[in-house]
This record gives C-alpha cells, structure tokens and sequence, in this order.
C-alpha cells in the first residue's frame, strides 16, 4: 500500500476539495472523512479515484454485526482503497465488517484494507479511564484493541505515534500503524492529544500518518506536505 503521507479532506464540499488538491500529483493518498462523506456520498470517491488518487475512507462504522456487515458489503464497491470500523464495535462486529467486504468485493477485484480504531488520538489516559471506566493504561487499551483486531483478521489499526512501537512488538511490522495526530515542531495540537511530529511517526514504527490541518490550513499546502514528507522518508528533525 501507498505509504506517502494521508491528507484529510476535511472540507465541506467535493468543489473545496477538488480545488485543494490541483497542485497535487496523482497519486497522493488521501482521506474522506464523515464531513464529505455525508455532504458528497460516494461519487466523492469516485472522482478522487478517476483522478488518480489513492482513497482511505474514514468513516469508523461501529453498530451491531449484521449492520456493519451490511455497511461493508455496501462499501466494498465505492473504490476506497482503505476503510475502517471502530474496534469497540467488538470482535464479532469486526469479522462480519470483513466478511461483508469480502462479500461486496467484484470476483477478480481487490478488497480494500481495514482497520480498527483503537482510543481516538483525541483521547487521554485520563479521560478513557474515567469516561469508559477502562482502569488500565491508555497503552494496553490500544494493544489490547491491536490484538483483537488482529484475531479478526483485520489488516491493521488507527492509533497514536505512541503506541505504534508496541504494537509492531506484538502484531508485527505488517500489520498497519496508521497514525494521525501528527503536527510539525512548535504546532498547534488544536483537539489532539497524542500527538507527533512526522520524524517520531517514522522512528517509533507508524507505518502510515495522516495530517489534516497542518497541510489542509497552511499557508502553502504543497510546501507543508513536501516538508512533512521530507521528515516522514527520515530525510530532518
Ligand atoms: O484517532 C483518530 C482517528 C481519526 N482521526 C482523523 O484524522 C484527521 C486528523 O486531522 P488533523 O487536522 O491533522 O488533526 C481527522 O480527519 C480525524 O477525523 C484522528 O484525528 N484521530
């Protein structure tokens, strides 16, 4: 899979989306979350697809089974290249999200990725522990949520730079580390929480980051992503 840095499209519309990305090369990898999903449905990933764009589509289905299943099957035909649920969901719920993407997937064609959100990078230690009342360490909730969705065959999991080493200790440097709340040195965290710099995500084993407002609000959004690129191949800070 593509492992060039993710860009949010978090715009309200396909026109503001489309017009950011014309200084882009075909090719770039990009995601559509709930914002444009729900404004534009799936003929956003359509055209982001016609245009050369490889598509994570994040929309972080969590319902029972037989719903996400449904959902998936659904899904599996948009052309996203990467999809996710939310792990909480449960194990159950993640097997019938991979077997309805099975399902919906052409004979010959390929089934997209999918991965498992674990603690949302907007989450701390102590808001999890009070709020969902999990009494371990932010660390094992996600590498527990890591190893269920494992179990179920998924291809990897959204997390934090954080715990991306521990996970590859224990899943392995295959299984997707995909990891936004990425900022550059001095930058806001804005809602984050655990966050990174592009240089961290490389030496503490993401193998993928995503960035939204550090591209999507800069002054120079393609000097933005050349420079977060530069320190993601390891090449400064
Ligand atoms: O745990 C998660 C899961 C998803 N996201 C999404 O990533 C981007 C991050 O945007 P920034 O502007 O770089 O903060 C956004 O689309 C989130 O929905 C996440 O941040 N954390």
């Amino acid at each position: 899979m593509n492992t060039s840095p993710i860009i949010a499209l978090d715009f309200e519309h396909q026109e503001a989306a489309l017009s950011f990305l014309k200084p882009f090369e075909s090719g770039t990898f990009v995601k559509v979350g709930m914002q444009l999903f729900y404004k534009e449905g799936p003929a956003i990933v359509y055209h982001l697809k016609e245009q050369g764009f490889d598509v994570f589509l994040d929309l972080k289905l969590h319902d029972i089974p037989n719903t996400v299943k449904s959902a998936m099957t659904s899904l599996a035909s948009v052309g996203a290249d990467l999809v996710n649920v939310h792990a909480a969901g449960g194990s159950f719920m993640m097997d019938a999200a991979l077997e309805g993407l099975d399902i919906g997937t052409a004979a010959g064609g390929t089934r997209p990725s999918i991965i498992a959100v674990t603690q949302l990078t907007s989450t701390t230690e102590e808001q999890m522990q009070r709020e969902q009342l999990i009494q371990t360490s932010l660390n094992d909730s996600v590498l527990h949520y890591a190893k269920l969705a494992q179990t179920s065959k998924l291809d990897g999991v959204v997390c934090s730079v954080l715990e991306a080493g521990s996970i590859a200790e224990v899943c392995g440097n295959e299984f997707l580390k995909v990891t936004p709340g990425i900022r550059l040195a001095n930058e806001a965290a804005h809602d984050q929480k655990r966050i990174a710099t592009p240089a961290e995500a490389k030496k503490m084993g993401s193998t993928h980051i995503v960035v939204g407002r550090s591209i999507t609000e800069a002054a120079d959004p393609l000097a933005a992503y050349q420079e977060i690129a530069r320190q993601w191949k390891g090449l400064g800070k």
